[in-house]
């Protein structure tokens, strides 16, 4: 079933969260809703802090077709001193902001997968900048928090006039 994503300035976006002690059927079923959730917004990942499960679970999907969903659970990133760019992100928590961040293009990462198997992967790009994203908000931490104060406030501003206006 699809889960209701979590919005900014929702104080429980910044729960740190716990990790998985075992991957059994129900942290199986999380992460069916979430992959279903993820492509229903849509969008190229998932942590479960937005849909209010405070595990360390997060799933990402880079394919076109939605065809190639990754499941990263208590995953771990090694992230080398490396050359920071620029990329453009977004957040299905904060919806219609669009801001460039400047993050580690490659990561190391460790997780158990679907089943609860350990693997380990590198990566670059967007899945090194995504997964560095999704970890973060595992940690409570939101893309808009490496912006300045003044664009985070101005932000703030204007996701929650949007949000009255819905609410109206
Ligand atoms: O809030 C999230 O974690 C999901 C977020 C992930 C992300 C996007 C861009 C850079 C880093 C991390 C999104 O998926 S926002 C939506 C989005 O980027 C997108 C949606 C549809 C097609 C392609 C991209
Ligand atoms: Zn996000």
């Amino acid at each position: 079933m699809t889960l209701s994503i979590l919005e900014f300035p929702d104080p429980r976006l910044r729960t740190v969260a716990e990790p998985v002690t075992s991957v059994d059927d129900s942290i199986r079923r999380l992460v069916d809703d979430m992959i279903e959730t993820m492509y229903e917004a849509p969008g190229i990942g998932l942590a479960a802090t937005q849909v209010n499960v405070h595990r360390r679970v997060l799933v990402i999907d880079l394919s076109e077709d939605q065809s190639n969903p990754r499941v990263f659970i208590n995953p771990e990133l090694e992230i080398p001193e490396s050359e920071k760019e620029p990329m453009q992100e977004g957040c299905l928590s904060i919806p219609g902001v669009y801001e460039d961040v400047s993050r580690p293009q490659s990561v190391r990462v460790r997780a158990l997968d679907y089943h609860g198997e350990p693997f380990e992967e590198e990566h670059s790009g967007l899945m090194a900048v995504c997964l560095q994203h999704e970890v973060d908000h595992l940690n409570g931490k939101l893309f808009i928090d490496y912006l300045s104060q003044l664009k985070r406030s101005r932000i703030r501003r204007r996701v929650e006039k949007q949000q009255r206006q819905k609410a109206s």
